[in-house]
Formats: structure tokens, C-alpha cells, sequence
């Protein structure tokens, strides 16, 4: 047995560096958002200045835009670069059939955005985000602020029909004001505990008027690295 005990962040730059296996010469890569993904820029930035690699990089955020840029890698618009390689991104909770949380950062809208436009969407995490159901970590939801109130009440509505409960939550920044998204929406964090139907649920969510986008993704991530306190990285896969 090891005796590694790898702490939470270096278990995330391990699978940051083993998604860098998905990365080839010429490829377009959509780059995630968090303190995961941040991992996987700066290694992508590495590699592709060691091994003189011609990327082109679509972020999911300002903040990963600018680390993207500062480590030196090609960043484009998603309208430049419609169809992409592969995404590498962060997740929240990583639950069964590879269906994810996300949005705990904020990024959610052009994470998803992002990974539909992407022929492969590989998640990393460390071994912390694995869950035997999705629904402990508070599911963001990002709506418009007109009738951001009345849009709450209709997310809870809809938690009803979907055996949810549980409540809602402005998101708020360190200043303790309304969190604004790169998209200039608000984000409500519902604290389900546990989620039955999360296709359901998320298929409701997408067609009440306000909401923006969700954090459930489901069907979208093709395999998944799970960086462990022993050192070694687990490939999930459907
Ligand atoms: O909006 C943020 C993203 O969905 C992140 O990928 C997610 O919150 C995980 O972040 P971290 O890698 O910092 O745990």
C-alpha cells in the first residue's frame, strides 16, 4: 500500500496533467474554468512551449482567458472556432454515468456552451468531487436578473414535481453584493442534499423562462480523471 497522501490541490494538478494525453499537435482546445482547470492551463501552456505545439484554446472564462494568455497559449472566440477537439474542465460533483455538478465558480453557462461544441469533454477533479448521487453540492442556477425573484419561486416550484427540496440562495460575492456572471446574470445555488431525477430536473429547469442555464450536465462528459491521495489517477469512463 503507498504511503502517499497527496493533498486535495495536488491530486487536481495529477489529473490536470494526465488530460494533457488528449492534447495533440494542432488540436483546438476548450479550456474549463476553476482551480482545476487553472492546473490544466498552465500544464497546457508548458507542453505546448516544450513540445513547440500550434493550439488553439477557447476559455470558458475572463479569469481563464487571462491565465490562458499569461502562460502563452493562442486564445479565439468560440464564433472563430465554432467546432472544437476536446474541452478539459473542472466539475463540482462527479456522479454516476459521468453525469457532473458544476458552476461553483460561476462559469457554468459558457462551460456548457463550450463543452457541447466539443467533440470530447474530459473532466478533472480530485478524488473529493466523486459521489454516489449528485445533490450535496448546491446546484447553481443562472437567471437574468429581471424577475429574479419570481424565477426562484418557479425553481422551487418546479423542485416539487421532482421530489426536490430544499432552499435557494442569491449567490453573493466577498462584498457580500449580488455575484454577477461574465454574462451579467445572477446565480442561485439550491441546496437539494440529493437529487432523484437529475435529467428531469434539468430538462425543467432549461424551460423555465429566466433561467439562463443550470449546472447539471448530463450526457455531455466523455470520460472523466480522478486524481487520488495515493498518486495515482483514475480514468471513469460511462
Ligand atoms: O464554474 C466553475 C466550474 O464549473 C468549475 O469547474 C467547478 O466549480 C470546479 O471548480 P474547482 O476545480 O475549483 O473545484
Amino acid at each position: 500500500m503507498s504511503d502517499t497522501n497527496l493533498s486535495a490541490d495536488d491530486q487536481k494538478r495529477i489529473a490536470a496533467e494526465a488530460a494533457l494525453a488528449y492534447i495533440k499537435d494542432g488540436m483546438k482546445v476548450g479550456l474549463g474554468t476553476g482551480s482545476t482547470a487553472a492546473h490544466f492551463v498552465i500544464a497546457l501552456g508548458r507542453k505546448a512551449k516544450d513540445e513547440g505545439l500550434k493550439l488553439t484554446c477557447v476559455p470558458t472564462s475572463e479569469a481563464t482567458d487571462k491565465l490562458a494568455r499569461e502562460v502563452g497559449l493562442t486564445v479565439t472566440t468560440l464564433d472563430d472556432q465554432p467546432h472544437l477537439d476536446v474541452t478539459v474542465d473542472g466539475a463540482d460533483e462527479i456522479g454516476p454515468r459521468l453525469t457532473l455538478i458544476k458552476g461553483g465558480g460561476g462559469a457554468l453557462l459558457r462551460e456548457k456552451i463550450v463543452a457541447f461544441a466539443s467533440s470530447q469533454m474530459i473532466v478533472i477533479a480530485d478524488e473529493s468531487k466523486v459521489v454516489p448521487h449528485l445533490g450535496n453540492f448546491p446546484l447553481p442556477i443562472e437567471v437574468v436578473p429581471f424577475g429574479a425573484q419570481a424565477t426562484g419561486t418557479r425553481i422551487l416550484e418546479s423542485g416539487k414535481l421532482f421530489g426536490c427540496d430544499g432552499a435557494i440562495s442569491l449567490r453573493t460575492d466577498e462584498y457580500g453584493e449580488p455575484f454577477v456572471t461574465d454574462g451579467n446574470n445572477l446565480i442561485y445555488d439550491w441546496a437539494l442534499g440529493e437529487i432523484p431525477d437529475p435529467d428531469g430536473l434539468g430538462e425543467y429547469l432549461s424551460r423555465l423562462p429566466g433561467v439562463v442555464e443550470h449546472g447539471l450536465f448530463l450526457g455531455i462528459a466523455h470520460a472523466a480523471l480522478i486524481g487520488k491521495a495515493d498518486d495515482s489517477v483514475d480514468t471513469l469512463n460511462h
